[in-house]
């Protein structure tokens, strides 16, 4: 397995919009929901949304029909399934929740890339109701952090998954999101690191008033096209480096992101499948 962990958000950077937003708007409940918003925590208030549905007859299935219809980017899954071949580990952290992502995911032929998917907890109970509930239970303690919402503080799972990684061999994270809280989970990510922020989103702000900030490298991207070029580039060197049985440090990596393209296509066949050392540029 490559040295890289990427952690991508759901909505609003695999998924082209907000699926809550998606399955709201397009079973009709809007109105009811704008309501409600000023009274409930987001998270809260999804689940209550999803009691309203099942009382007005949509099932499970209609569900995750809609669901099967959000936009995703073609450029997003090729992307995916190439950082997944290339032997990265691929994982989620999303406040969306389970059973939206997993029926997107699978509908797309992407759940088998993903090793984890951190979000908050859904289950269908016995009549039927997509239950939604909370990743931390804010009921008892609080997570401690302003800026994220009291479901989910996503600085507080990148924390866990950096703590769940292997002590010997160590990973570089590569983290892509829009919104506030992937900045939060933006501020844990280390030197050798690398932050994706979606330009024009939320976190991109953030970020660009808030540089100092943030330890690892920064590249922003706009749309699927770029996401998939960029997050290529930076995992290729990696890809390189293991399958050559070459080490070398950031500055040389950026250099091999260069040039990988050229040695890929230079090696000879028969060195492409040995575990030949090629020398650092
Ligand atoms: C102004 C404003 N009000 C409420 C919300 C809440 N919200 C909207 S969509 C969503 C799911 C995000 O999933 P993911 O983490 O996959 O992007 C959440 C928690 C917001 N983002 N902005
Ligand atoms: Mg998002």
């Amino acid at each position: 397995m490559a040295g890289v962990v990427v952690v991508f958000d759901f909505d609003k950077t695999i998924l082209d919009c907000d699926s809550d937003n998606w399955v709201v708007d397009e079973l009709g409940i809007s109105e009811l929901f704008t309501q409600f918003l000023p009274t409930l925590p987001w998270n809260s208030l999804m689940d209550r949304m999803m009691m309203e549905l099942h009382s007005r007859g949509k099932t499970i299935k209609d569900i995750a029909e809609c669901l099967k219809h959000a936009p995703l980017n073609p450029r997003i899954i090729s992307a995916i399934k190439s950082a997944h071949a290339s032997g990265c580990d691929l994982r989620i952290l999303s406040d969306a929740n389970a059973f939206f992502i997993d029926t997107i995911l699978k509908h797309h032929g992407l759940i088998e890339c993903f090793t984890e998917i951190n979000t908050n907890p859904s289950f269908i109970d016995e009549e039927g109701w997509l239950r939604i509930l909370p990743y931390h239970d804010f009921s008892s303690h609080s997570h401690g952090c302003s800026s994220c919402p009291p479901n989910l503080c996503k600085g507080l799972v990148m924390e866990r998954i950096r703590a769940s990684l292997p002590a010997e061999g160590k990973k570089n994270i590569i983290y892509l999101g829009d919104g506030t809280a992937d900045f939060c989970a933006g501020l844990k990510l280390e030197e050798g690191d690398f932050l994706m922020p979606r330009k024009n989103y939320p976190i991109w702000e953030i970020t660009c008033t808030n540089r100092s900030l943030i330890k690892a490298k920064v590249h922003e991207w706009n749309d699927g096209e770029d996401l998939e070029t960029i997050l290529l580039d930076l995992i290729n060197p990696f890809f390189i480096e293991e399958k050559y049985n070459v080490r070398s440090s950031t500055t040389d990596r950026m250099v091999l992101a260069v040039e990988c393209k050229f040695l890929t296509s230079s090696i000879p066949a028969h060195e492409a499948s040995s575990n030949s050392t090629l020398p650092v540029p």
